[in-house]
């Protein structure tokens, strides 16, 4: 048995009340209060269990098995019905037909419910008011199970969690540890690609997320990192998974018309520390130490003042190559990375505060490498710096021609657009800061999805001096525009989509790529280096 029926209310009552979306009153949850608890009430002793014992997670449920149910040791719970192989559970939260039928048809074994299936050809198994309950127990069966020896450090921000997870991931296996990364890039063992069909979520969907563990435990994978989302942690993608290390970077202007304004963004993130054994904090950022005054957890401090586990200290950002210094817990830490601005400087500090909850030595550091598509550079011989970055706010982009105007001598060029049923308060946002410091700017399409691409470049119109735009709503145009009218020692900034690979316009994915772009153009007029370069 899982938990002692009393327990399972004093849980549902005290402490799991983050799976409904009205969370403005969500005290932070000591961590140690629930393992305790779950402690307390377990008494299976999961060594050797390969699979989940269905039995266990219902216990003291509400629920109701209909059919022939033989087997109750489930080897996986999928929720996508295009995943389901046979042998697995098809979790339906939907109860779409179409779905359920072809989940049976690929060989699902039963039917995972909130309602009974008329005519349904397999077992079902109906939780009707406890499916949340259901989650939070096979999130953490599955922590029991296969992540119980692998470290897990969760990072939530604003802007700059791709980076960071990239960084700790390189840290790790710069001290030749196993590592699983899952953020906005796809999910990668040791640097390889998983070639699975998870979404394409920052933050994988929960049961996608689960077999990731898995894999990892069969893989023997030491330590996961993951990029935690705002969405996702609203929609509850990590149950109530414990995490070793949560990570928060920064606050700023993003997903409003998500999450409704500022104040629910800021909670829907904090869930993170629910979740977490410590934290790491950016302690120049006032949002992330209001979270430092709040819990009760041990909090890891990096920014400039002296006082942190992690200072960082100013370093020459106009050169090529950026020289950074660290003090980490008394102990100086030197890198060296190129092109990258005061603020990589910061994600690496958060990448070496996370390591250092750890108890990581860091040893030996090498070079440090950007992800793909962030301030990435394309070689060519017209003498242009060309870059192609992930600037989807204001912050971002500020932060990346911040950057560029730091060391640029001549022309600024800026080619960007906003994305479409997004946040439209950072519209003009974005075209104040482009206005600020670049000399021209090229408004254009950044996937429009469902709106107007006209409406969207009038909302960032609104933000940017006249006198320096020029108006492309083709992207690909915008990009040629730029690259064509600018000259030798000009640098020209792609910003918002980054390694993306498709643009979204009226309903439709069309693969796009600003690296194809770029390339396409300097090869036909010459100007490449590097014919071979992978593509972003
Ligand atoms: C608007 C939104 O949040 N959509 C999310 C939602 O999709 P949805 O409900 O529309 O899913 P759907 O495709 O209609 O399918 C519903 C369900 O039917 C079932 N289904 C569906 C199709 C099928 O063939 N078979 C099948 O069984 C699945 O159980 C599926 O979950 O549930 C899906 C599963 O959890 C998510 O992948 C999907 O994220 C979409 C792709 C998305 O863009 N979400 C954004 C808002 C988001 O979450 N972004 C954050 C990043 C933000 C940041 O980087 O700052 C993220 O974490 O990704
Ligand atoms: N610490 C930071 N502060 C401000 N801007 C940053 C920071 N780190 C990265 N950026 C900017 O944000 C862009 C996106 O970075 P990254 O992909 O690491 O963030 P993210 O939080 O994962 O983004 P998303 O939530 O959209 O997936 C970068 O291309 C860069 O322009
Ligand atoms: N994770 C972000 C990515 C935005 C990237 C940008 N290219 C856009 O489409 O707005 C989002 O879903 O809002």
């Amino acid at each position: 048995m899982i938990l002692h029926c009393n327990s399972t209310e004093f849980l549902h009552n005290h402490i799991f009340n983050h799976s409904s979306r009205d969370i403005s009153n969500t005290p932070f949850i000591r961590y140690k209060e629930f393992t305790l608890l779950y402690a307390n009430s377990q008494e299976w002793c999961r060594e050797c269990v390969t699979i989940f014992p269905l039995k266990e997670l219902l216990s003291c449920l509400e629920y109701k098995v209909t059919g022939d149910l033989k087997d109750f040791m489930i080897n996986r719970f999928i929720d996508h019905s295009k995943q389901i192989e046979e042998g697995d559970i098809f979790v339906s939260e939907t109860g779409n037909r179409v779905f359920i039928e072809e989940a049976i048809q690929n060989g699902a074994k039963a039917i995972l419910t909130e309602y009974f299936i008329h005519d349904c050809s397999v077992p079902q198994v109906i939780l009707p008011t406890d499916m949340h309950l259901f989650k939070e127990r096979i999130s953490l069966m599955t922590h029991k199970l296969y992540g119980r020896n692998i470290k897990t450090i969760g990072i939530t921000g604003t802007n700059g969690k791709t980076t960071v997870a990239s960084f700790i991931g390189q840290l790790l296996m710069q001290q030749q540890k196993s590592v699983c990364i899952i953020g906005t890039l796809g999910v990668f063992v040791n640097g390889q690609k998983l070639n699975r069909p998870f979404r394409s979520n920052t933050t994988l969907p929960f049961y996608d997320f689960l077999q990731v563990v898995k894999y990892c435990f069969e893989h023997k994978v030491e330590y996961i990192v993951l990029e935690a989302s705002s969405q996702g942690l609203l929609d509850n993608r990590l149950g109530i998974y414990p995490i070793d290390v949560g990570v928060f970077l920064n606050i700023g202007k993003d997903h409003l018309e998500f999450h409704g304004g500022m104040v629910p963004y800021k909670k829907s993130k904090e869930l993170l520390a629910t979740l977490s054994k410590q934290i790491v904090i950016n302690d120049d950022d006032e949002w992330c130490r209001s979270i430092a005054e709040k819990t009760e957890l041990p909090v890891i401090r990096f920014g400039e003042r002296y006082t942190n586990d992690v200072i960082y200290q100013k370093a020459d950002y106009s050169s090529e190559i950026v020289h950074y210094k660290y003090i980490v817990r008394d102990k100086e830490v030197q890198l060296k990375m190129k092109n990258s601005g005061y603020y990589n400087g910061m994600n690496i500090a958060a990448a070496l505060a996370s390591l250092s909850g750890l108890n990581i030595p860091l040893e030996d550091i090498k070079v440090l490498t950007l992800p793909k598509g962030r301030l990435e550079q394309i070689p060519n011989e017209n003498g242009l710096e060309v870059l192609i970055d992930y600037a989807h706010t204001p912050d971002a982009l500020e932060a990346c021609l911040s950057t560029i105007s730091s060391y640029a001598k001549k022309d600024i060029y800026v080619v960007f657009g906003c994305g479409g049923n997004r946040d439209k308060q950072k519209r003009k946002g974005m075209g104040e800061v482009a206005t600020k410091y670049a000399t021209k700017i090229i408004i254009t399409s950044d996937n429009p999805r469902d709106e107007r691409p006209e409406d969207i470049i009038a909302e960032i119109v609104s933000g940017v001096s006249l006198s320096k735009v020029m108006i492309e709503p083709d992207r690909e145009k915008a990009i040629i525009l730029a690259l064509s009218t600018a000259q030798k020692g000009d640098v020209i900034l792609i910003a918002g989509k980054g390694h993306e690979q498709e643009q979204i316009t009226n309903g439709l994915v069309v693969p796009f790529s600003d690296h194809h772009v770029v390339r396409n153009y300097l090869d036909e007029s010459g100007g490449l280096i590097t014919k071979n370069d992978p593509v972003a």
